[in-house]
């Protein structure tokens, strides 16, 4: 649960540090509408997002299972401010064990919900897929633009960041083929 008003306190005080008058027209509601909006991007702080891969089927399977473009915003650590890209999960089930396909996507946007960095976001993917259905493997590709390199600092607007995590035993290159296809 975040603290609404120590956020709109703290945005007020943010408003007159950079020079701005917090009492003006234009930013009147600017604190409350900030707190709302941290009350979202940080609403997975506290949820455990491997727990939406406890639905799961038996499926007579043995194929690499790949759900690829699933698409994140999230914010770094850093800087507070956005990254955002695409992920990519391949697992190899094992005696037949399947979750349902949203289900992967709702663990990257569990996982979005919070600060983040993308290497830690890409290896709790992997490790929520490998630990929850006990996949014989995981393969996991985050692609992302960073808005600190982009909007401040070295100013490389374009540059995409691509990070990859490898858990037990998958067939890295058929991963990176169907991803291609
Ligand atoms: N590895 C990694 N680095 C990140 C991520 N998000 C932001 N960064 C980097 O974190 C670094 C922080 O570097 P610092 O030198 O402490 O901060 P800074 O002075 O603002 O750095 P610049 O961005 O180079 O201006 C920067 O190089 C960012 O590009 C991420 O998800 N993963
Ligand atoms: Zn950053």
């Amino acid at each position: 649960m975040t603290d609404q008003a120590a956020i709109e306190g703290a945005i007020r005080t943010l408003l007159t540090a950079i020079g701005e008058d917090p009492d003006r027209d234009g930013l009147i509601d600017t604190p409350a509408r900030v707190a709302r909006s941290w009350a979202e991007l940080s609403s997975g702080v506290s949820d455990d997002p491997s727990q939406h891969l406890t639905t799961s089927f038996d499926v007579d399977t043995e194929g690499l299972v790949i759900v690829r473009d699933i698409d994140f915003h999230t914010v770094c650590e850093h800087h507070l401010l956005p990254f955002h890209g695409r992920a990519h999960i391949g697992y190899l089930p094992s005696g037949g064990k399947v979750t349902g396909l949203s289900k992967l996507a709702r663990v990257v946007e569990g996982y979005s919900r919070r600060l983040q960095v993308q290497e830690r976001l890409t290896a709790q993917i992997a490790d929520a897929v490998h630990d929850r259905l006990e996949a014989q493997g995981v393969a996991v590709m985050v692609e992302a633009e960073h808005m600190c390199m982009t909007m401040r600092g070295i100013r490389k607007p374009g540059a995409i960041t691509v990070t990859t995590a490898y858990r037990g035993s998958i067939d890295k290159a058929e991963f990176l083929e169907l991803l291609r296809a």
